[in-house]
């Protein structure tokens, strides 16, 4: 895969995942020099990808690259890749990767472009992959940073983090997804890198509930600045390092989904707040809204490690318990004193 750099030959990288972030993150392969292959659930997706380089239904208005093709048949996909990128909704990970792991190639890296916590194990996406099929660590590394993909699918510049424990696998995707418009940088903290990634998701419900509510921007700023210190409080009792959190991973993963109307997460989180029930902004919102099942996993994920999470706490008993959405600020604001801090 090195050679890539040479230019010798093209790095053969497979997506799990035809949605938005499986087929935006198969076009910045692509532009990277990458000959890509999407493998979805949709035989008309797969179809129109392969054939018109389009995903109307994830990425409306989009040209994909002419190396992005895809197919139904998750075998074929993973047949000589030596970079597997996976994005299908967390909570379906496990089941999807663990028939395939025979068919995993041998010596492919895996990179888990994932933002949720598994319920029931409440293991982060790393290592469901680890785990699913059969890899060490080093061959994982996880994606996650600023990256909202429509505007990446319209070649908007970002920046994005690679994290591994590895740094030879890191640098390695990072080299196989860099162009003119997606930068990634790589470090090795894997737990704070993929914690930040799947609990903005959670605070981003919060400031969508209080934005749906009518409130302004200096409730979201708090939310998002006391959401970090939660990120931050879970993490460093996880592991973590700390200079991750004010990092592309972090902060500023927190600060594009909290401000875009793009954003799943938060788009849901409007509706709750101007009062549909949870089916109904499911359905309103479309696609894969993470933080809504994760905010449970996130939950017990502090709770095993005697973490207070208030703002991810009041949005588990909004979204899950029944509370009403014009108690979440009360809620929060009713704590007992405390300095400000981690
Ligand atoms: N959309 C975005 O801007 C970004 C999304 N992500 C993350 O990427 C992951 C995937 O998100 P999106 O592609 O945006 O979701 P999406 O909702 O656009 O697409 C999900 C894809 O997974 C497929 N799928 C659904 N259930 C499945 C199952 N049981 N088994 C196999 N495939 C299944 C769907 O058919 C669809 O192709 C999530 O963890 C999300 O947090 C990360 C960064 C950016
Ligand atoms: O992770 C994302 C941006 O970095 C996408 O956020 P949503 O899943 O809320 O759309």
């Amino acid at each position: 895969m090195t050679e890539q750099a040479t230019g010798e030959h093209a790095v053969r990288a497979t997506v799990l995942g035809s949605g938005a972030w499986g087929t935006t993150f198969a076009a910045v392969l692509a532009d990277a020099g990458c000959d890509v292959t999407v493998w979805g659930r949709s035989a008309a997706t797969c179809e129109q990808i392969a054939r018109e380089h389009r995903n109307e239904a994830y990425l409306p208005g989009i040209r994909l690259p002419d190396a992005v093709t895809a197919t139904t048949d998750a075998r074929a996909a993973l047949a000589g890749a030596e970079l597997v990128a996976i994005a299908i909704p967390s909570q379906s990970a496990r089941a999807t990767l663990e028939p395939l792991r025979d068919a995993f190639p041998a010596g492919a890296v895996a990179v888990s472009l994932m933002k949720g916590v598994e319920l029931a194990t409440d293991r982060r996406m790393s290592q469901v992959v680890a785990e699913a099929l059969g890899l060490p660590d080093e061959r994982v590394a996880v994606v996650s940073g600023p990256n909202l993909a429509r505007e990446i699918a319209q070649r908007q510049p970002t920046a994005t983090v690679v994290a591994s424990s590895s740094d030879a696998t890191a640098r390695l995707v990072a080299q196989a997804c860099a162009s003119s418009y997606f930068r990634p940088y790589t470090n090795d903290d894997v737990v704070g890198v993929e914690l930040c990634g799947a609990v903005k998701n959670v605070i981003a419900l919060a400031v969508g509930i209080s934005q749906g509510r009518g409130l302004g921007f200096n409730t979201m700023a708090t939310v998002i600045t006391r959401g970090l210190v939660e990120i931050t409080r879970l993490g460093l009792a996880l592991g973590a390092d700390a200079d991750t959190f004010p990092g592309l991973a972090g902060m500023g993963d927190l600060m594009a989904t909290c401000a875009s109307p793009d954003s799943r997460n938060h788009t849901l989180g409007v509706h709750l707040g101007q009062g549909m029930t949870l089916a109904e902004a499911i359905e309103a919102t479309g696609g894969t809204a993470e933080g809504v099942k994760s905010s449970r996993s996130v939950l017990e994920l502090a709770t095993s490690v005697g973490v207070e999470m208030p703002i991810t706490s009041a949005v588990v008993q909004v979204v899950h318990e029944g509370l009403p959405v014009d108690r979440l600020a009360s809620l929060l604001l009713a704590r007992p004193h405390k300095a400000e801090g981690v």
